[in-house]
């Protein structure tokens, strides 16, 4: 009888009625918490806790992930709790158990917990038992506050401050500023230029600067590939790995709009957000290719005069588990202690070596700039060191980018000093920067004679016009073979 009452306790939540809003919070937070905990289960996340939140389906983001980020932060004390005083104990098997959590959050945790039906109820109906349990694992961890109980098992307080980048595409440094700094706490920082630190709390998505590409939400070791890159801003340069795009948008603005750039991506649902990315900044001088880049052919021309790559090719992205919330995660804790998929390092670390030897091998290029956001060596300074041989016979050396920054590669071979390593923090994820340069000679000089503007204008115009102008088909064609692109690899 008890357990058919608890069981009809859930029903509104599948039609919920004139739900208050923090009800709809508490229902979605469940809902993702579902399917978070599910997928870290299963090792087979899709996205990060950050971005499910932020799917144009959830309303009252701030709300729902203040709830689901303390749900998960809480969520081994929540259990705990709940296994002392028996919580489920002559229950029918629930749906909504993640409903659960964050209400019994909210109870123990948060903001007293306001009686409604649902799940509401059932933990208020219990909600001396919960108590009391919670202190009894006060006293049983010897602690005495939750302050103190959470810090027995998770010493991270999350992120102090968020970065965002000024697209000065589209404004100018000082406007951004002068816009921002009467309603938002503003800092410039001193590496990256153009980069404002903010209080990580500040809710920035829907504003007007972020939804006009004004203001693009970046973070700050993202920014330093491009800017050790350092293009000219009449070269042709190549993003070879480059959705979402925000490093393709920052070159875009550090060559000031002008050469090309050719922004290379074999995954095709990444294609969309990396065109709308290039659109939203307002990078006219950027040409989207689909296509593999370990298949391009070097000698055809746009790609046989490319001075500079980035390359920033798939990695384990170890270094970003802080911003993507994924410490919140239950398998977090075994990682660390060395749980590495070693398996998957060694098939990314191949593949990393392969794409950094072809780009390389470029005929006129100049600059390589090799970039991951992990921390793993094995990524990092093994897949620099196993290409160096080959960078010295084709006439390149490790580069020094940004000579301030204090923390470098490990010291594996001599010259790793040159490399950088940030290391990942609260407010900054982890990255690797590897640049290799060379001084081309005259003799390569000839067959990589610059572009000249009207060449280069006939170029962009063929490569990323979404003009509706009937052109000369024919003429066309003509172009693109010249390019060396098919046409369904241009967007
Ligand atoms: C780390 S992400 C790049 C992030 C991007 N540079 C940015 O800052 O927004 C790596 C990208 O490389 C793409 N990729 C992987 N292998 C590729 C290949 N062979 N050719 C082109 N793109 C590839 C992946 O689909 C993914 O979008």
């Amino acid at each position: 009888m008890v357990a058919d009452v608890r069981t009809r306790a859930f029903a509104p939540m599948k039609a919920p009625r004139r739900e208050s809003a923090s009800q709809v919070a508490r229902r979605q937070a469940g809902r993702l918490l579902r399917t978070i905990l599910h997928e870290d289960a299963n090792r087979s996340a899709t996205a990060s806790i950050k971005s499910l939140i932020y799917q144009p389906c959830i309303r009252n983001k701030k709300a729902t992930m203040a709830l689901t980020c303390q749900t998960l932060k809480y969520l081994p004390i929540i259990k705990e709790v709940m296994e002392n005083c028996k919580f489920m104990k002559n229950m029918k098997k629930i749906r909504d158990v993640e409903v659960l959590y964050v209400a019994i959050y909210e109870l123990l945790f948060g903001q007293e917990l306001v009686p409604s039906g649902g799940v509401e109820g059932l933990v208020l109906e219990r909600k001396n038992a919960l108590k009391a349990a919670l202190a009894r694992l006060l006293v049983k961890r010897n602690v005495s506050c939750i302050d103190d109980l959470l810090a027995t098992g998770n010493t991270n307080t999350g992120p102090q401050v968020r970065y965002v980048r000024v697209n000065t595409l589209k404004i100018s440094v000082d406007k951004a500023l002068g816009l921002l700094k009467d309603t938002i706490e503003v800092a410039l920082d001193d590496i990256v230029p153009g980069l404002f630190a903010i209080p990580a709390h500040t809710e920035l998505h829907a504003h007007p600067l972020v939804s006009d590409g004004s203001l693009i939400l970046q973070g700050k070791s993202s920014c330093i590939p491009a800017l050790a890159l350092a293009p000219e801003t009449d070269w042709v340069v190549l993003d070879a790995c480059a959705a979402p795009g925000n490093k393709t948008i920052q070159l875009a603005a550090l060559m000031n709009g002008k050469g090309l750039i050719l922004a290379c991506e074999l995954n095709e649902k990444r294609i969309k957000r990396l065109q709308d990315t290039v659109k939203l900044a307002g990078a006219s001088n950027v040409k989207v290719m689909h296509q593999d880049f370990l298949t391009l052919d070097v000698n055809k021309s746009p790609l046989s005069q490319v001075k500079a790559i980035l390359l920033d090719p798939s990695c384990s992205g170890s270094g970003t588990v802080h911003r993507r919330l994924d410490h919140l995660l239950p398998s977090f804790a075994s990682q660390e202690t060395g749980g590495v998929d070693k398996p998957r390092l060694e098939k990314l670390a191949k593949f990393q070596k392969k794409a950094l030897q072809f780009a390389l091998s470029f005929p006129a290029v100049e600059r390589v700039v090799y970039s991951t956001c992990s921390v793993h060596q094995q990524e990092n300074e093994d897949v620099v060191s196993s290409v160096l041989e080959f960078a010295k016979s084709n006439g390149f050396q490790l580069g020094y980018p940004l000579p301030q920054w204090q923390q470098r590669g490990l010291p594996i071979f001599d010259g790793a000093e040159k490399l950088l390593r940030v290391e990942p923090s609260q407010d900054m994820d982890g990255f690797f920067v590897a640049l290799f340069e060379r001084r081309l000679g005259s003799a390569v000089k000839a067959d990589n004679t610059k572009i000249s503007p009207p060449m280069l204008t006939q170029q962009k115009g063929e490569l990323g016009s979404t003009s509706k102008k009937k052109g000369n088909k024919s003429k066309k064609k003509l172009k693109r073979k010249r390019l060396g692109i098919c046409s369904e690899n241009i967007y």
